[in-house]
């Protein structure tokens, strides 16, 4: 009997290695996020969290190890309409005057190149900032939003294109619980939709129902790849794992 063929795993990365500034950051990680996959990457400060999934995405070069996205080696690459990004906790303004509307519709150019936004790709953008709660903010400048209200929009710049696969660093991060709400109620409809996600979390906190594996690292190494539940579960808070891993 023939074996279905299993749709290849969205990230795979194998033995990476990566240094930064000419120090050793990745020390042989193995990460895989299966189609419709949720998968929490956990660890201390410094343990390489961001340095990871900053390489899945191409933006730190491995040093040795090997990377594919869809099944596709790294380098060859080229479906970036597949992934959404949400890099770690920065200011979507970047001192360019732009509207909350045009640093979402960023996120649609993957799908449309240059061309003339068309009727459907302005939908989508809608749909994205009503998912996030800030539609009605659409024409205001992203400079005139806090800091979690920015958040909310470069989460809806990534959900714009539908992607795939959801990359999120942090996203959590210096986010009021009414916005922690909205952020899980918007991964989980990714979620059933179908999308794999990908999340650097410093705990599991509101997300952890969602969440299908905990990988821990720790100076650049998997410490533990999991459920979230599972009984060796270490409480991966950030002073605590480095006590604990020490
Ligand atoms: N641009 C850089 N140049 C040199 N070293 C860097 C650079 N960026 C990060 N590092 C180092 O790489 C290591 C891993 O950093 P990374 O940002 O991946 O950690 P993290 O687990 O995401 O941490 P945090 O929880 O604090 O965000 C740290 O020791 C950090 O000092």
């Amino acid at each position: 009997m023939t074996q279905p063929t299993r749709p290849p795993a969205p990230v795979r990365l194998t033995a990476a290695h990566a240094s930064l500034g000419g120090r050793p950051v990745l020390r042989g990680v193995d990460l895989t996020v299966a189609p419709g996959e949720v998968v929490a990457l956990l660890g201390g400060n410094g343990s390489g969290k961001s340095t990871t999934v900053r390489s899945v995405i191409g933006a730190v070069p491995l040093t040795g190890g090997e990377r594919e996205l869809f099944g596709v080696p790294g380098a060859r690459f080229r479906d970036w309409h597949r992934i959404g990004y949400v890099p770690q906790r920065t200011t979507a303004a970047g001192g360019v005057p732009a509207t909350v509307r045009e640093v979402v519709a960023t996120g649609r150019l993957a799908q449309h190149g240059l061309l003339p936004f068309r009727r459907r790709d302005k939908a989508a953008v809608a749909r994205a900032l009503e998912a996030v709660g800030m539609l009605d903010r659409a024409g205001d400048g992203v400079a005139d939003l806090s800091g979690g209200q920015q958040q909310r929009v470069l989460i809806a710049r990534a959900l714009v294109g539908e992607p795939e696969l959801l990359i999120m660093d942090e996203p959590m991060a210096g986010v009021d619980l009414a916005s922690q709400r909205v952020l899980a109620d918007t991964l989980r409809r990714q979620v059933a939709r179908g999308a794999a996600v990908l999340l650097v979390l410093h705990e599991l906190g509101p997300l952890e129902p969602l969440i299908d594996r905990a990988v821990v690292l720790n100076e650049g190494r998997v410490r533990q790849d999991g459920p979230p539940a599972a009984p060796d579960h270490v409480h991966p808070h950030a002073d605590r794992t480095q006590g604990l891993f020490a």
